[in-house]
């Protein structure tokens, strides 16, 4: 059903918000506060509504140029309809509107660098030797190209493979560059054992590696490794600054959870006597520990495992998790250990500020930093830095 609505509010999810024929909530991707549009209703979720966007009658002042001409098909660019000055401040608003219930000063500016080419990281996929996408909420290849998003080497390189890798299949290509002409990438989703993949610095898939497994990336604090495999922050010209932020503590004895292969473990081994740090990655265990920081503890598993049989006294706790964020028993650890400072590094605001609620009668926010790391979608970075009450 066909509806016309003005769409008064950003969700965080990228999506406009409007107003369905009988009064609830309609959320309309692709558009932005300010718009007039013309919705289709596509799912009825009872107390809300979600619509695709039809068309648009009268434009939103906060609309900006079409960087990319797959931007409202892609589901790549949630945010790439919006100009990117008011990407930036819905994002702010976003992060103050999930801790309205938190007492602290939350930032009125995101700390933003370029707008395009800045991914380090990505995950085509590939068909008939073409690279693409996923259209927005669906399976349906779309052949892109090129991804503006994309840093234009990693792009070449990805091109490169796809066309000396032809298949059928759709499959996935998941690549990382260093910036000083490596690549790694790993391939997924294959079910044809009849293509050979070639052409790459090192590539992995289910059954395979060829070529180089690890390969060095130059951090303002030192070198660390990432695989064609583990996580990688995917801002080239953030991603120090981010790291400088997140390691900004110094004492004895230091707990880092969720800590990767080490790009932030480098900084918190110089700062502190001693380093413990948690990832569940083996992978990405396996390449800290080649670092040979010699006040530095890794250890491969679940941090809620590990929580259960730590003896261990922190006086500093560092937790960078995945979108869900810290689950219940670790936000009881750190409650029930206190260390004395503890830095939150967290691409939720919503999980984010779920846990900072529950550590905000033994904790002040002491710094609050929101950063763009991905600019063209609606995603976010924060870190927070906490200090235990006196
Ligand atoms: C946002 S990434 C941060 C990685 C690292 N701090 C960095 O900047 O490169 C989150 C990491 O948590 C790890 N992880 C996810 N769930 C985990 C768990 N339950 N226990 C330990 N590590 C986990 C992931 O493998 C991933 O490396």
């Amino acid at each position: 059903m066909r509806f016309e609505t003005e769409i008064r509010d950003t969700a965080y999810g990228g999506y406009g918000i409007g107003t369905f024929t009988d009064g609830r909530t309609a959320f309309i991707p692709f558009a932005v506060e300010g718009d007039r549009v013309v919705a289709e209703m596509t799912e009825d979720k009872k107390s809300f509504i979600y619509a695709n966007l039809v068309e648009v009658i009268t434009p939103s002042a906060k609309r900006g140029e079409k960087y990319c001409p797959h931007i409202g098909i892609c589901g790549g660019c949630s945010f790439g309809h919006i100009d990117y000055e008011a990407q930036k401040e819905i994002k702010v608003r976003i992060v103050r509107q999930a801790f309205r219930n938190v007492k602290c000063g939350v930032p009125s500016e995101a700390v933003s660098g370029e707008k395009l080419r800045y991914r380090n990281r990505v995950t085509f996929k590939v068909k008939g030797g073409k690279l693409g996408f996923y259209a927005f909420k669906s399976r349906d290849f779309i052949e892109v190209g090129d991804c503006p998003l994309v840093s234009e080497t990693l792009v070449a390189k990805c091109s490169e493979f796809a066309a000396a890798n032809v298949c059928d299949e759709i499959y996935e290509l998941y690549a990382v560059e260093n910036g000083k002409g490596g690549f790694l990438a790993s391939v997924k989703g294959i079910e044809s054992d009849d293509v050979k993949f070639v052409a790459f610095d090192g590539i992995s898939g289910k059954d395979f590696v060829i070529g180089e497994e690890y390969m060095e990336l130059d951090t303002p604090l030192g070198a660390v490794l990432i695989g064609g495999d583990s996580f990688l922050q995917s801002n080239r010209f953030l991603m120090g600054e981010l790291q400088k932020k997140a390691v900004n503590a110094a004492g004895v004895n230091a707990l880092e959870l969720y800590c990767g292969s080490g790009f932030f473990t480098i900084g918190l081994a110089d700062k502190f006597r001693s380093v413990t740090a948690v990832e569940i990655s083996k992978e990405a265990i396996r390449l800290g520990q080649k670092l040979e920081l010699a006040n530095v503890r890794w250890v491969a598993g679940d941090v809620t495992k590990f929580i259960k049989t730590s003896k261990g006294r922190f006086d500093h706790v560092l937790a960078d998790p995945p979108r869900t964020g810290l689950e219940k028993s670790v936000v009881g650890f750190i409650r029930e250990k206190k260390p004395t400072t503890v830095t939150y590094v967290s691409c939720n605001p919503t999980t984010l500020a779920r846990d900072v609620a529950k550590l905000q009668n033994m904790y002040d926010i002491k710094d609050f930093t929101i950063m763009d790391m991905f600019p063209g979608t609606h995603h976010v970075e924060c870190v927070v830095c906490l200090a235990l009450k006196s």
